[in-house]
């Protein structure tokens, strides 16, 4: 289900992998399902983005990579999803918004890799967004270090979970945040594209 807003039953446990994915990688696999496992998720849906308000590239077009996505991610438990595209949000703060208004009982869980964490307090609303989502960090080569010394970890240092508890985090109280230590694959779409092909996203 690419499209469209799927039917979840309240209780439910749905991590969201926000991302440009300009172009999806074996990296962002790698996360996803690390997250369905480690975090005990029912679903994982790539939030593939109309555009990052932080970056100034314009990515590719969005059905572009959204078939790119599609091509390199198929589980029966992750879908790709343009629901940003269709609620004309672009902060995530906004997003998260939108679906728990139209999934009320449904538990949703932010995703990020390493490196997103070490920006998250320039996010628009990051506090909010922190007291009100359990947040699922995955380790990303590089990144794990600037990950735990950032503003966000600092200030919300009492609201992390042990990576050995990171079962309970999408049943956690807010602020809750899990940083979890996974097999990392040193792949990024900025090197794909720095290559100059987009093909390359087949290959890794
Ligand atoms: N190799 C990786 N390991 C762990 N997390 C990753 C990896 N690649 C991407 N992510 C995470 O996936 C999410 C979406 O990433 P995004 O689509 O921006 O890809 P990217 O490779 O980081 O792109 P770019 O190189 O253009 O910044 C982010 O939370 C990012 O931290
Ligand atoms: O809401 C914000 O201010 C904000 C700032 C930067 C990034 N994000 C989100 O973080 C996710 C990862 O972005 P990106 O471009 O690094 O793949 C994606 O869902 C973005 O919309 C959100």
């Amino acid at each position: 289900m690419e499209h469209g807003f799927p039917f979840l039953r309240p209780g439910m446990t749905v991590g969201l992998l926000g991302g440009s994915f300009d172009p999806a990688h074996m990296g962002h696999v790698q996360i996803s399902r690390a997250a369905l496992k480690h975090f005990g998720l029912d679903r994982v849906w790539w939030l593939v983005s109309p555009g990052n308000p932080l970056k100034r590239h314009q990515p590719a077009p969005l059905e572009k990579r959204m078939q790119a996505a599609r091509q390199i991610m198929q589980h029966p438990r992750i879908l790709i999803s343009d629901a940003e595209a269709q609620l004309g949000t672009r902060y995530t703060a906004q997003t998260l918004r939108h679906l728990r208004r139209r999934y009320p009982g449904v538990r949703f869980v932010w995703l990020m890799g390493a490196d997103n964490l070490a920006q998250f307090h320039r996010w628009k609303d990051w506090r909010d967004i922190m007291e009100t989502v359990p947040i699922g960090v995955l380790a990303r080569p590089r990144d794990r270090i600037s990950a735990r010394l950032s503003p966000a970890a600092q200030i919300y240092t009492h609201a992390r979970l042990k990576g050995n508890s990171s079962h309970l985090l999408a049943h956690a109280q807010s602020p809750a945040w899990c940083f979890i230590n996974v097999p990392m694959v040193d792949a990024s779409s900025s090197a794909i594209r720095a290559n100059g092909n987009w093909s390359a996203t087949q290959q890794c």
